[in-house]
């Protein structure tokens, strides 16, 4: 052993494996030594450089020409998001860099081009400049493209409050004050083309805006996002029928955003990324950022605006990751029936045997529950599209409502929420980190984000045959409808124009409600922002927060695709059934649903929601079962009192008395007898 002059043991850096002392004591010196000299080069060696995402083509030939098409092909990659960011009043696009501004240096220890390259800029070719020069163009915006999962956990957890890895691995995350969407807030650009094609006036979800206020949010929105050290894009697809594809960018500042939509949107392979080029359809989620009361239009701060001629939406005011799903499922609204195919606020799964079933329903009403169903393959599980060749999922991931969720009762939707699904706003224990399903703290509307492959039996890719069932989902809060009937044509339009559940998000589940008239809901919100008590609503073609055109554009479509291809509609309420006051007396099998309804929020003192139970999710599948296998076809039926619903009289696995509302209700007709619809007494008018 060599010995310092000093007389200490000298330490062995070279060769010290084959090294032991006489005793046999292995000392710490006895494996390879790193290949460092410093700390920062050891870690620099901890992170491989990832593969180019170009791949090299003819045939890697001359590995200097390879390396200079990646450069080329990320200059141009930054050119374009460069032109993304671009002020429309300022003559160049910002100085955007690729990659992290807190890992400046690092890159370069390991021969990794510098994150400082040449920085990008995008100059206008039309806009004459009003501001020459301005400190932000002397700035550098860091673009983080594209990240992994595990990337924007760490950007999360690093820079954004209330980010925290959960016991399964999920990312949880706050949305902010807006814990749902905003639809009040939710405005679309009347220009002269889409005055014409549009549905606008009362009861469209269109609230106009015009095309300078518009362009005085998108400022607003840029220069937010200029203003950040770094922002986050997604370049992604919307749509897994190929043929029809949108390509979308989404350009946010929160982690949460970028992973949220990577899990929501289809992820390009890593060709289809090189090939990407322009998108389609343009992001800009400013969200942290007030939208100016002083700006025309303006009712709150909050302003979710669409541009169809831009092909933008500019998000101000509000975080919630929503905006963004659905803004773009407004879009397709808008895009698909114009080249003949239907855009659906649907789940949609398929039976081994290659049965479609399509499921629609308002938020909450069972889309993703029912139709993640261990024995069927996943299409998806809240957007569709039907053309003339079948089905084919819009996005690439699920959403699904996390209040109350149980292994027992939604096992697939449980083992999803793991490594690289958002959790937004849940509340765990601070220490091991277990979500409380159960705890309505921060909202009632909890929400997993993952990827569609999370569910075991997806079916990728998201397409399939034309569908044989097309089913209804209601969630009644008052108890009129009966938990299955089957529907002709005309019945099925009718309720896909009207549309109905009662808009309250799972405010008692299974659980037994409290007695009246204790029982209140102070404390609920919706998925949309502000719903408290539970509202009769109409929203046509089950998703009118979303549609473009007038209903019966998308009522007639879907008509004229279930005769053509012979499917069959059904009415299922995975709401309440019975269980409180009806009116039996007064209500007829003739009389339409809306009448019926209007009528009772008249008398609403008289009414309670809620009583009883909400009918068990076991149910349900029993029922959703006896529709996929065909039982319920050859089932027998009687028509209800209440509205002439044809109801079967047993399902194998279903009490058959819960079947009918009549025998869960108890009538109080008597209370009101002086009227009988008469529409013009104090009690029916509204
Ligand atoms: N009988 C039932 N049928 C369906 N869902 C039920 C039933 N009873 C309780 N639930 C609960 O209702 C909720 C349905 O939410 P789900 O996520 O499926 O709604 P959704 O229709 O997909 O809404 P959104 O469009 O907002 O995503 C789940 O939390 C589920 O556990
Ligand atoms: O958009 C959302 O926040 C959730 C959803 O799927 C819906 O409301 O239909
Ligand atoms: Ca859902
Ligand atoms: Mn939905």
């Amino acid at each position: 052993m060599a010995s310092t002059p000093n007389g200490l043991a000298r330490i062995e850096t070279h060769g010290a494996k084959t090294k032991k002392h006489e005793n046999g004591i292995c000392h710490d010196d006895s494996s390879a030594p790193v290949r460092a000299q410093t700390i920062d080069e050891l870690h620099s060696l901890q992170r491989k450089r990832s593969a180019p995402t170009t791949p090299i083509k003819d045939g890697a030939s001359s590995p200097f020409a390879a390396a200079l098409s990646e450069e080329e092909r990320q200059r141009q990659q930054l050119q374009s998001i460069s032109a993304s960011l671009a002020s429309l009043t300022r003559e160049t696009g910002p100085k955007v860099v690729r990659g992290d501004p807190a890992r400046k240096g690092e890159a370069a220890a390991k021969g990794a081009p510098s994150p400082h390259p040449q920085p990008v800029h995008h100059h206008h070719p039309h806009v004459t400049p009003t501001i020459a020069v301005s400190d932000s163009s002397l700035k550098f915006t860091h673009v983080l493209y594209n990240l992994s999962p595990a990337e924007l956990y760490e950007q999360a957890i690093k820079y954004e409050k209330g980010s925290f890895i959960t016991s399964t691995g999920a990312l949880a995350t706050l949305s902010g004050a807006k814990t749902g969407r905003s639809p009040r807030d939710k405005r679309i650009v009347k220009d002269e083309a889409s005055a014409q094609e549009l549905w606008w006036g009362k009861g469209s979800p269109n609230i106009e805006m015009d095309e300078h206020t518009f362009l005085t949010n998108r400022e607003r929105a840029v220069d937010y996002l200029n203003s950040l050290d770094k922002v986050f894009v997604n370049d992604q697809f919307l749509n897994w029928d190929t043929e029809n594809r949108i390509k979308v960018r989404i350009i946010s500042a929160r982690a949460y955003h970028s992973l949220f939509m990577h899990n929501m949107c289809i992820r390009p392979t890593e060709e289809e990324l090189e090939e990407f080029g322009t998108p389609d359809f343009t992001i800009y989620n400013a969200g942290q950022f007030p939208c100016n009361r002083y700006t025309h239009y303006m009712t709150s701060s909050t302003s979710v605006d669409i541009n169809l001629a831009r092909r933008e939406m500019v998000i101000l005011g509000t975080q919630y990751a929503g905006e963004m799903k659905k803004g773009l499922f407004g879009v397709m609204h808008y895009l698909m029936p114009r080249r003949g195919i239907l855009s659906l606020h649907s789940g949609c799964n398929m039976g081994k045997q290659g049965d479609v079933a399509l499921f629609f329903g308002l938020s909450g009403t069972g889309k993703t529950t029912l139709s993640t169903d261990h024995n069927r393959l996943l299409i998806g599980d809240d957007e569709h599209c039907w053309s003339d060749t079948g089905v084919s999922n819009i996005e690439g991931g699920c959403y699904a409502k996390c209040i109350d969720l149980s292994q027992e009762k939604e096992p697939d939707i449980c083992n999803a929420i793991k490594f690289g699904t958002v959790l937004e706003n849940v509340v765990f224990d601070e220490h091991t980190r277990e979500v409380d399903y159960t705890d309505k703290s921060v909202t009632e509307n909890t929400r997993a984000a993952y990827p569609i492959e999370y569910i075991p039996n997806a079916k990728i890719p998201c397409v399939g045959p034309h569908p044989k069932n097309v089913i209804l989902l209601a969630c009644d809060a008052f108890g009129v409808l009966p938990p299955v009937s089957k529907l002709n044509l005309p019945q099925t339009m009718y309720h896909f124009i009207s549309g109905y559940t009662a808009l309250v998000n799972n405010f008692c589940s299974e659980a037994e409600s409290p007695a009246l008239p204790s029982y209140h809901l102070d404390d609920v919100a919706g998925t949309e922002d502000g719903i408290k008590e539970p509202q009769a609503t109409f929203s046509a073609c089950f998703g009118a927060a979303f549609i473009m055109l007038h209903p019966t554009k998308y009522a007639a479509m879907l008509a004229e695709k279930m005769q053509k291809y012979g499917a069959t509609g059904w009415l299922v309420n995975t709401g309440w059934s019975g269980g409180r006051y009806l009116l039996l007396s007064t209500v007829t099998a003739s009389t339409p649903l809306h009448i019926y309804l209007w009528h009772e929020l008249t008398l609403n003192s008289l009414f309670r929601y809620g009583v009883g139970k909400r009918i068990r999710l076991p149910y349900t599948r029993k029922i959703i079962d006896a529709i996929h296998s065909g039982e319920l076809l050859t089932a027998n039926y009687k028509k209800t009192e209440v509205f002439g619903l044809e109801i079967p009289t047993e399902i194998d696995g279903v009490p058959s008395e819960i079947l009918d509302p009549i025998n869960t209700v108890s009538s109080v007709a008597s209370r009101i007898s002086s009227c009988h619809f008469c529409y013009t007494c104090k009690k029916c008018r509204v």
